[in-house]
């Protein structure tokens, strides 16, 4: 379902939104800061952020609920005006009115239509059917579980056979079984064309939701609201939520979630349709030494358990000492050794480390260099383009490291991802792409 190249304009777009509203004080609050984010025909756009990041306040401007302080909403190309017609949202609380049946709650998706009567009844009888509460026409509100209300509030959603689903959080207040349900048969919804449902939106705080469902997740900085990660999500359905793939994704989302949590990154501006990789909060350099090295001091501390001071070691070494605190650094911030009080050992993992295989030994690395942030900027892109050109990723270390050498950053980057396996660089063509296959012991 996921268009790489749109023929069409996007169903819903925001180009350059900002939005604030007044505090109880009488100030104004801004929420949102520069947003461009578009829904294209066929994908499930899934977009997560803190609480209070103004996730429900982009839902709202993209379906022409509200409207922004400043810049444009557009469905289809257009300037939107009024509701967005070929959108229906389901929110978190079901909203149903207890007075009515369930047929009658889903009628209310169709009250702003003027359409005759045997015509409402007919959809109003897909809607329930789609959803599966067959059963439930003429029941009330109070005899339903949580999870079929929700699915009365799906219903209605459907009713009026919108291209573009959204939905708020609208798994949320379900237990774990009922929305895991749920989201495998709106995902069935979603990919089944019978429907006319195109695409979809959702809101959540839940990550593994978003990477089990989204073709595409955008990660929302806050306070104000600022477009941070935008990455496509290539694993193939139905998701195994279980496999490396899966959990590797839900890390780097993690991680960039909550390395923004500083009120002070600067604003980042992005280009509509441009994906943005910017978990740059705190973001740090790394020490600019080979992996063979790094090995070589591991080697080194792991035969000679008694070196334990940095002297001692840039002396066994034959290294000069601000050599020596580089690659003692590298070790550390890869959490193989520890530094307290200016001694050197292992950490435990560190231990398991040298004590491995070189199978094993590159797994672990690969797990330590995924945790480190600068590396998301080449990871985010490689999972938005599989391969990216050099200039772009040195372009991007540069604008997080200003003070650092974005060129030796980058190479340095190279080398430890590709001896991770999770990284390589073609010098011919100068792109950097994700390897595959196994990689030989010479990449060290
Ligand atoms: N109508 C409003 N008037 C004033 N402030 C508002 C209004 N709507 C939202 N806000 C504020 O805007 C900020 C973003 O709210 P929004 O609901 O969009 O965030 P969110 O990411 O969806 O949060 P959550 O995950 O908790 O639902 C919050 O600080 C909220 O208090």
């Amino acid at each position: 379902m996921n268009t790489k190249s749109h023929s069409t304009p996007p169903i819903a777009e925001l180009c350059a939104v900002t939005k604030s509203f007044t505090t109880g004080g009488g100030h104004p609050l801004k929420v949102l800061d520069q947003i461009d984010v578009a829904v294209h025909e066929g994908e499930l756009l899934a977009l997560l952020g803190q609480s209070g990041s103004g996730k429900s306040t982009i839902l709202r401007c993209l379906t022409g609920l509200i409207e922004p302080t400043s810049g444009r909403v557009l469905h289809r190309g257009a300037p939107l005006h009024g509701i967005n017609e070929e959108a229906s949202v389901v929110f978190q609380t079901f909203a149903l009115y207890p007075w009515l049946t369930v047929e009658q709650n889903v009628a209310v998706g169709l009250m702003s239509r003027t359409i005759g009567r045997a015509e409402r009844d007919a959809a109003v009888n897909r809607a329930i059917e789609l959803i599966g509460l067959g059963n439930y026409h003429a029941a009330y509100p109070r005899e339903l579980s949580g999870g079929m209300r929700q699915r009365v509030g799906i219903a209605r959603a459907l009713v009026s056979q919108p291209r573009l689903l959204c939905l708020d959080e609208a798994f949320s207040a379900l237990d774990v079984l009922t929305g895991e349900n749920l989201r495998q048969e709106l995902l069935n919804l979603w990919r089944n064309p019978a429907t006319g449902l195109s695409a979809i939106f959702m809101v959540t705080h839940n990550i593994e939701e978003a990477v089990e469902m989204a073709t595409r997740i955008v990660v929302l900085f806050p306070r104000p609201g600022r477009l941070g990660l935008v990455l496509d999500n290539p694993l193939p359905y139905p998701r195994d939520t279980k496999s490396p793939e899966f959990q590797r994704l839900v890390s780097l989302i993690h991680e960039c979630i909550t390395t923004t949590t500083l009120p002070d990154i600067p604003a980042e501006v992005a280009v509509a349709g441009q994906p943005v990789s910017r978990a740059r909060a705190r973001m740090e350099s790394i020490p600019l030494v080979p992996v063979g090295q790094i090995l070589g001091l591991l080697s080194i501390l792991a035969d000679s358990p008694e070196l334990s001071n940095i002297y001692d070691i840039s002396d066994e070494i034959g290294r000069e000492f601000g050599e020596t605190i580089s690659l003692v650094k590298a070790a550390e911030i890869l959490e193989l050794i520890d530094t307290p009080k200016d001694t050197v050992c292992f950490t435990e993992l560190g231990r398991r480390f040298v004590a491995s295989d070189s199978k094993a030994r590159r797994a672990i690395f690969a797990e330590q260099v995924f945790k480190l942030r600068l590396f998301h900027i080449i990871l985010a892109l490689l999972h938005e383009y599989h391969e990216v050109p050099s200039e772009r990723v040195i372009k991007d270390i540069a604008s997080a490291l200003p003070y650092d050498n974005p060129e030796r950053i980058f190479q340095t980057m190279i080398a430890w991802g590709r001896y991770a396996g999770l990284m390589d660089f073609n010098t011919k063509t100068g792109m950097v792409f994700v390897p595959e296959g196994e990689v030989s012991d010479e990449t060290a």
